[in-house]
């Protein structure tokens, strides 16, 4: 085995970034790139695929290059993506069709009425563990094949390839060697078995998208390929592993056993709880979904997905121009006690888990005359943790497991007025680990596992506590905060629906 270095990759909503960890899995360098947002039209969201593999690429040699090491130290890389979004591409010249639209993007709200009245709701449910929601990438291919000029025939022809940005990143890296993907990116299209791990011919069928274009499937810790000498120091470097960005901070936090839970703070929030070999259905508004795939075993979880978190933090500095920056939210909401009854509900593009309502919007309540900036943030803030209690509820209620603490990562969580509400509002410990680069450090775990440089009784020491947040709040105080909450919520669902 030559070097004893591991390259992460993680390719993010907002930006592209990139970690060489160590033998002890330490980062020792990183590079960042951010790269633009498209907003063509509202409920649209896309993003350039040149812009996401040059960013890629610039951050990874950037993270080599402060690292100091050589490209010939590095054993193996490890890839972790945003999920869902999705692309299609030329198979000979590995030109785009066209952007790629991202997993925020609604435009495929219709196809996905559609599907419900053809009565196949359940048999998603079933097959893929998914609700049906343009959030993933079935109906975003079944759109670009239907829109862009000669899309279909030319996929037919098979001339086309599509992927998630895992295959994509993949296919770019090894010069178009590799078609694949791993099963967690497989299992949030909605056209994968995840019980069978296979694409579903009766998804596909129903859809209309030829089984052609899809990559193959492998597990997330496994052979994908090799970089092509020119990207990295002339030298050909493995890639060892693959996940999703939500699976793999599950797998950075070392939650590898059923009952462990975390929760990602980024452009939104990811809570998954690892289910073990099992799959746990949901009556509650939750996605069943593959965790990991190694050594023939699969790991499964139950997420919910929250589409705004983050994203509305962003919208205080872009949208109210209330900060400067993500960090000023912290200043700004510790200039007043709470949020002076404000609750606002950031349902931008509809409500994720549990409520599945593509049609909600977001709106604010308890305005008074007295209501400043600082209350506006504050109950921004309070709206991350709000749906993070929706979600653990549901969760409780799913797999009848009590959560006895959650664990946290994202860009979000060196927050801490946000971290203590969020203790307060769940009732329970909320553990910030040492690590704030979990998705990476995840990825390169099981890079590093598939390579043979770690064991798997090691990985619980790569990340340990940082810091803990225990709950304070009166319970009587935290549960009507919570009722106003929900009662916020249910006046923002159907809002465009009703609009129209
Ligand atoms: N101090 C902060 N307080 C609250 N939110 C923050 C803070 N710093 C960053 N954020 C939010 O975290 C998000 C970026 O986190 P990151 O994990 O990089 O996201 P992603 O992987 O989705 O690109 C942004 O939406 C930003 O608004
Ligand atoms: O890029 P992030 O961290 O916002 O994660 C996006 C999710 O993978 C979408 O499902």
């Amino acid at each position: 085995m030559s070097g004893t270095y591991i390259l992460a990759l993680d390719q993010g909503t907002t930006s592209s970034r990139a970690i060489v960890f160590d033998d002890e899995a330490r980062p020792t360098g990183i590079g960042q790139r951010m790269f633009k947002q498209h907003f063509p039209l509202p409920g649209r969201v896309e993003h350039d695929p040149e812009e996401i593999w040059i960013s890629q690429l610039e951050a990874a040699r950037e993270a080599i290059s402060v690292s100091g090491v050589r490209a010939e130290d590095i054993a193996a890389i490890g890839i972790t993506n945003q999920r869902e979004t999705t692309l299609i591409w030329e198979r000979e010249s590995g030109r785009p069709i066209g952007p790629a639209i991202v997993w925020q993007d609604r435009r495929t709200a219709p196809l996905c009425e559609d599907l419900k009245r053809r009565g196949l709701e359940l048999y998603i449910r079933k097959t893929t563990g998914l609700v049906v929601d343009a959030y993933f990438s079935a109906t975003k291919i079944a759109w670009m094949l239907e829109h862009i000029p000669e899309a279909r025939k030319r996929a037919e022809a098979g001339e086309l390839l599509a992927g998630t940005v895992d295959s994509w990143l993949i296919w770019k890296l090894t010069g178009g060697n590799s078609h694949v993907t791993d099963v967690t990116n497989a299992s949030r299209t909605m056209l994968f078995d995840i019980d069978r791990l296979a694409w579903d011919d009766r998804l596909l069928r129903e859809l209309n998208i030829p089984a052609s274009m899809l990559p193959k499937v492998l597990m997330s810790g496994a052979d994908f390929g090799r970089t092509l000498p020119e990207w990295f120091g002339g030298v050909e470097i493995p890639i060892a592993s693959v996940l999703g960005d939500q699976q793999a901070a599950l797998f950075g936090h070392a939650c590898v056993e059923a009952g462990h839970a975390k929760n990602t703070y980024g452009t939104g929030c990811f809570i998954l709880l690892n289910t073990g070999e099992e799959q746990v259905a949901s009556a509650h508004g939750l996605l069943t979904t593959v965790a990991w795939g190694w050594k023939d075993k699969i790991h499964y979880a139950l997420e919910g997905s929250v589409f705004v978190a983050g994203a509305a933090v962003e919208w205080l500095k872009d949208g109210l121009n209330l900060i400067d920056d993500p960090d000023e939210s912290e200043r700004l909401a510790a200039s007043v006690e709470d949020s002076g009854g404000v609750v606002i509900v950031p349902a931008f593009t509809g409500l994720g888990a549990p409520y599945w309502d593509m049609y909600a919007r977001g709106s604010m309540f308890g305005l008074t005359r007295g209501t400043q900036p600082g209350h506006i943030a504050r109950a921004t803030l309070e709206s991350l943790a709000l749906q993070t209690r929706d979600v653990t509820n549901a969760m409780e209620k799913d797999s009848g497991i009590p959560l006895r603490e959650l664990r946290v990562d994202g860009g979000a969580v060196k927050n801490n007025i946000l971290m203590q509400f969020q203790a307060d509002i769940l009732g329970l410990d909320v553990v910030r680990t040492e690590q704030g680069e979990t998705t990476a450090l995840g990825a390169a775990m099981l890079a590093g596992l598939q390579h043979g440089l770690w064991q798997q009784e090691q990985l619980r020491s790569f990340n340990p506590p940082g810091a803990y947040f225990r709950p304070l709040m009166d319970a009587e105080l935290r549960e009507r905060k919570y009722r106003h909450w929900q009662n916020a919520v249910e006046r923002t669902r159907g809002w465009e629906e009703a609009e129209d």
